[in-house]
């Protein structure tokens, strides 16, 4: 941990009052002592470079000088990025590091042209290339002698994968493709780096052969000269303009005009087109959206990160800040002094935790059921889609709440760009759109749901198994409820069962009313997406109290009682937030919802004293965290005034637009 010269006094008692050892707690989030050195060694070699100091903050720079300046930071991170991988052999854990939500944003910014390079381009080569095809592709990729993106999206069509209108028609007689857009609406348009910096992509296409359309394939596509690096006869490629965030991202548009490329830059690991242009099957179509799921894995991890980014400024900040006044004849109290803003913040560090432990579990069920897709073994595949389709949509949009309720948490001072706040909240409300829009992946989410509903328990996979004990309705209200973490999971559970059962009588009470099944699900699809938010809150909540318990057992007892609570707190305060679903579909009565809030209440006391010392120990350095509100030493008011210092406005003490445009105007002039 950094350590200033002057800390500021709150901060400083903050610190002194936390009962827990926070270096342990860092130690433990990134995964024992060894694993935080390699981090700080890691972090050290990245800042040293300096590739994170800007000559003038980005925010005053044109969207062109953005973009130019984001490659150059680009080229030098991946430069790095490279050094470590011949150096050190290190391998994707060094990839998400550097790409994911801490590291890689203080240094990328608001985001990287060559972010989808890494994190679609290459993952697409390696899962859907026949060993051949990596042989010859990745290491060009890995070595950045190409640069690349994934090319999906059109104008038309994000969501529905199988309405892309871009062909590739198999020509036998000279064993080549033919790419083409063949409407306005089959242009390509979102893909990272599309738009002036990568030369290769990979483009999902509808793929024709023998006159026949077999749905969407990947193709590697040269979209630019290696030399000059302008785009090839026939490719019209640009950009898409100004957005709300993730303006250094250079997304692009992309358009064919019957654009040839040979046989074998179909990716083919899967299904293939043989020269005789003989189409052979995958054993599943979904093979193909197979980097879509990875994406959305890595997204829950990257989500932390953003999370613990804003609760740490927000904390510290509220440390630091005084105002109004809480006792009469007291001076003003810390704002972290308040209830309400501990309320805001405690539950954003907590959700970090869960969200971490979840995103843990989940990467090892991907990294599972990946081995057992590689031997053929499919069974897995819909659980891991429906499990990682709800927890990218419920860890973006928790993620976008927190940090926009840390902004609010900062009051005026987190409007300003300066508390990087905002920036952030650019980055990570555009993750739930991104890889699969929300709603769209908890329908996902809740047609495995319906399905599972109608399995027999037996047959249910371990993440819905507890659909078969909460199908007895018999059971639904007997439990008498405690409050208890225990109770609280289970209750989530009944929650969620109960929405499923409630959908699928729904479903069948339209259905036998004469509609189709696709009207009646679609009637049924806001209560759809309530189930599927349901049961993914009560797999959270389920699996950071299972973690948790088994992690508290290798740590100190100040630690796990910190921990514990945290869990509790996370439980009560989902609990109460559903209080209504609670009563529904749970033995919880009125006088159990006092208890609730009793104890909530009571947690946010217990925790209060460790609010700053738990945010320390997510260590986020300064460079990292890039915020006047959030530094580490609290000198938010003196560094609000080094940036506002900053704005070329107050370069010069009058504007010439006061002799141009004011003075005349006020003489009457103008
Ligand atoms: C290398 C280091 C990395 C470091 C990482 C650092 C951290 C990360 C940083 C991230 C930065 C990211 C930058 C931005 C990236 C954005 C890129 C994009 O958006 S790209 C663009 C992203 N675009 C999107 O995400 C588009 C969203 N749309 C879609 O994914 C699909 O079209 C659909 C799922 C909505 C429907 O598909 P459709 O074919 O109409 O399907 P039906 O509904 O008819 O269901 C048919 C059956 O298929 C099943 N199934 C479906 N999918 C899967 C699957 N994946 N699998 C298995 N099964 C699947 C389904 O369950 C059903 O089963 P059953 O019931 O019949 O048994
Ligand atoms: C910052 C950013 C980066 C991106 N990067 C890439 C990239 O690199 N490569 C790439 O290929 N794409 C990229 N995309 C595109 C992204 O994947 C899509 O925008 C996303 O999948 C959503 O699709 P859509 O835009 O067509 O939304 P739509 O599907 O048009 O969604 C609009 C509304 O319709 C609703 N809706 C649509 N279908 C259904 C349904 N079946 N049931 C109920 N409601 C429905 C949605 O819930 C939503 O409310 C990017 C997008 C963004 C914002």
């Amino acid at each position: 941990m950094s350590n200033p010269v002057k800390v500021n006094p709150d901060l400083q008692k903050e610190r002194e009052k936390c009962t827990f050892n926070v270096i342990e707690l860092t130690n433990v989030i990134d995964g024992g002592p060894q694993k935080t050195e390699e981090r700080k060694k890691r972090e050290d070699m990245v800042f040293k470079e300096g590739i994170h100091i800007d000559e003038v903050p980005s925010d005053y720079l044109s969207h062109k000088e953005k973009y130019e300046l984001a490659v150059k930071k680009a080229c030098l991170l991946f430069k790095m990025m490279r050094r470590l991988q011949e150096e050190e052999n290190a391998g994707m854990e060094n990839y998400m590091a550097l790409l994911g939500g801490t590291l890689g944003t203080a240094i990328l910014g608001d985001g990287s042209p060559l972010t989808l390079h890494y994190v679609m381009f290459i993952p697409t080569l390696m899962g859907q290339g026949t060993v051949e095809q990596q042989a010859y592709w990745i290491s060009r990729a890995f070595n950045l002698n190409i640069i690349g993106t994934y090319a999906q999206t059109e104008l038309g069509h994000g969501t529905f994968v199988r309405g892309l209108e871009t062909t590739a028609t198999y020509d036998v007689s000279t064993k080549e493709f033919l790419l083409h857009s063949p409407t306005l609406t089959a242009y390509k348009w979102w893909p990272g780096g599309l738009a002036h910096t990568a030369n290769y992509c990979v483009v999902m296409a509808q793929l024709y052969t023998q006159g026949e359309c077999h749905g969407i394939h990947p193709f590697i596509v040269q979209l630019r000269d290696e030399e000059t690096h302008m785009p090839l006869p026939g490719i019209k490629v640009g950009e898409i303009g100004a957005k709300l965030g993730m303006n250094g991202t250079n997304n692009g548009f992309l358009g064919f005009d019957h654009v040839r490329i040979p046989r074998e830059h179909m990716l083919m690991k899967n299904s293939k087109v043989l020269e005789d242009g003989t189409y052979v099957k995958a054993t599943s179509s979904k093979l193909t959206y197979g980097t879509m799921m990875f994406v959305r894995v890595m997204l829950v991890q990257d989500m932390c990160n953003y999370m613990a980014k804003a609760v740490t400024i927000a904390t510290r900040y509220s440390a630091v800040r005084r105002q109004s006044q809480l006792r009469p004849d007291e001076p003003e109290p810390q704002i972290l002094d308040y209830v309400t803003q501990q309320h805001k913040l405690l539950i954003g560090t907590a959700s970090v935790h869960a969200f971490r432990l979840c995103a843990s579990w989940l990467w090892d069920m991907y990294n599972n059921v990946t081995a057992e897709l590689e031997t053929g073994d499919l069974e897995r595949l819909p659980e891991l889609h429906a499990l990682s389709c709800c927890l990218k949509a419920i860890a973006t949009s928790d993620a976008a709440a927190c940090v926009e309720r840390c902004r609010l948490a900062c009051g005026g001072h987190g409007y300003m760009l300066a508390s990087n706040l905002p920036l952030t909240y650019g980055l990570v409300t555009a993750a739930c759109t991104y890889e699969g829009e929300n709603t769209v992946m908890l329908l996902q989410t809740a047609r495995y749901l319906v399905k599972a509903w109608h399995q027999s328990g037996a047959a249910l996979p371990p993440t819905v198994a507890y659909l078969a004990l909460a199908r007895d309705t018999r059971l639904t209200h007997s439990q008498p409820w405690r409050n208890e973490v225990d109770a609280i999971v289970d209750g989530f559970q009944r929650i969620a069962a109960g929405k499923i059962a409630l959908c699928v009588a729904q479903i069948e009470k339209r259905e036998k009313s004469g509609m189709t099944y696709e009207d009646a699900w679609n009637m049924t699809s806001v209560q759809l997406t309530a189930a599927s938010e349901a049961h993914c809150r009560a797999f959270i909540l389920s699996s950071f109290q299972k973690e948790t318990e088994k992690l508290v057992k290798t740590v100190s007892a100040p630690l796990r009682l910190v921990l514990l609570q945290l869990v509790e707190l996370y439980a009560v305060y989902w609990a109460l937030e559903c209080v209504g679903d609670l009563l529904r579909f749970s033995s919880i009565s009125e006088r159990d919802i006092e208890g609730l809030q009793n104890w909530y209440e009571d947690l946010l006391v217990k925790l209060r004293p460790n609010a700053v010392g738990l945010v320390d120990s997510f260590d986020i350095r300064d460079e990292i965290l890039h915020s006047a509100l959030g530094a580490y030493d609290g000198r938010a008011y003196e560094r609000l005034m080094e940036e506002a210092m900053k704005s070329p406005l107050n370069a010069e003490p009058v504007n010439q637009s006061f002799h141009k445009y004011l003075k005349p105007f006020m003489q009457g002039k103008l």
